[in-house]
């Protein structure tokens, strides 16, 4: 079989450096280093696989048709790290690596604060003795707790937030905001997320499932899959347009594109800036499970129960400060990103497989 680093000579970099993205084996860091790819970076992967597998990078490869470098490390490990900034220039880092189940979060709190926290920090210190001052920091809609203003915008208070995971991250912001006050060498944008779904177009790479998904999306498609009988809705009684929670879904492949806008956005030194990333347009849980509905052609199957403890209504971005200063817009509207996530669910029902000898060697050529 043809390796990438065989195909690489057909397709050069035109960036100079490299990239680093933690957490890039998993699901939005897996589709920003594709179109970080696409777009010409030289990228290295560092993950320590805990909630991934290397199918997804050896996929990323193909489909970008140029290499990218990876290394199966912990963040938390400053041992592992500095040779890799020893050996490669890098001058941004992408940071996605986090454990990210809020529930989870509050059964195992220590393992959030010890992974998220602590892994960030230490990844801090080492770009800080390397010089690589610029980091785009996946950051969540969580941080600001119950908006006072709904659609929200990046002036709007942040917290108070209710769970471990979502301090972890409003923690994070707050340690990344005073490292640019003290040091205007830092040069960094936090990137909140909204609520992220769909898959590559392709088909080739989504999220891959583990256990029992907390989020709509997963769960409304491992229904459709037969894995659970129906959707529970978590209640019918809000103020939305049928009762049912609403939320600002974005695709991840304009998750991905709002990532390399923030990458050039830091050739700027913007000094540190957070941005929504979001549609601005909210969808309710029945909208979602009409629209998956439609993108699988089968009825899916839901049942109206209380509501999850903590829920609001209503939580939808105002992103148009993103527009503005990144020049980035979303382009995929909820039935794409629907029929995206049913192409890859379709195409691989068990997710990414088990990695076979072949895969292994690949990656082993991949961090050579
Ligand atoms: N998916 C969402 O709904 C959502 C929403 C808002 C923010 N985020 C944030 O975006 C980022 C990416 O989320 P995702 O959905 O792709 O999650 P994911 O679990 O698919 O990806 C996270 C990756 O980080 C890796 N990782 C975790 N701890 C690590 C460590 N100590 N060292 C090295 N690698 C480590 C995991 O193996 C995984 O590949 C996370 O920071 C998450 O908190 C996600
Ligand atoms: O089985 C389910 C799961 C969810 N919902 C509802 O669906 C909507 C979306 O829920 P979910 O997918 O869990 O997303 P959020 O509650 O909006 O939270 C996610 O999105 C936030 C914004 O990115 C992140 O901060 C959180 O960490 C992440 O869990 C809400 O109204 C839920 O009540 C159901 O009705 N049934």
């Amino acid at each position: 079989m043809e390796t990438l680093e065989n195909k690489s000579s057909k397709k050069s970099s035109s960036h100079e450096g490299y990239v680093l993205v933690t957490g890039g084996a998993g699901y939005i860091g897996s589709h920003t280093v594709l179109e970080l790819l696409i777009c010409g970076y030289n990228v290295v992967v560092v993950d320590n696989l805990s909630n991934a597998c290397e199918e997804s990078l050896i996929r990323v490869q193909t489909l970008a048709g140029r290499p990218l470098k990876f290394y199966h490390a912990n963040i938390l490990d400053e041992q592992t790290l500095i040779p890799i900034f020893e050996k490669y220039n890098i001058w941004a880092v992408l940071h996605f690596a986090a454990l990210k189940a809020v529930g989870e979060s509050t059964k195992i709190p220590l393992d959030y604060y010890w992974n998220n926290v602590t892994g960030s920090l230490n990844l801090f210190r080492v770009m800080e003795r390397f010089g690589a001052y610029n980091i785009v920091f996946s950051s969540s809609a969580t941080v600001y707790g119950q908006p006072d203003i709904i659609p929200v915008n990046e002036k709007c208070s942040l917290g108070p937030v209710t769970n471990p995971y979502g301090k972890t991250k409003l923690f994070i912001e707050e340690a990344i905001r005073d490292m640019c006050a003290a040091n205007n060498k830092w040069n960094a944008i936090l990137l909140r997320y909204f609520n992220p779904t769909g898959a590559h177009p392709s088909g080739v790479i989504g999220e891959n499932p583990r256990g029992i998904p907390n989020n709509l999306m997963p769960y409304v498609s491992q229904v459709v899959q037969g894995r659970f009988p129906f959707v529970k809705i978590f209640g019918g009684d809000y103020d939305t347009v049928d009762g049912t929670g609403v939320r600002d879904y974005i695709h991840v492949c304009d998750l991905a594109t709002g990532h390399v806008a923030a990458l050039r956005k830091l050739k700027t030194k913007p000094g540190c800036v957070a941005y929504n990333l979001g549609t601005g347009v909210g969808y309710s849980v029945l909208e979602i499970i009409k629209a998956m509905s439609r993108a699988c052609g089968k009825e899916i199957p839901y049942q109206i129960t209380k509501r999850r403890p903590g829920d609001i209504a209503v939580v939808t971005a105002d992103a148009r400060l993103a527009n503005a200063e990144l020049g980035w817009y979303p382009k995929y509207g909820l039935d794409q990103m629907c029929q995206d996530l049913w192409r890859w669910i379709d195409s691989n029902p068990l997710g990414y497989p088990e990695s076979s000898n072949e895969a292994k060697q690949i990656l082993q050529q991949m961090s050579a």
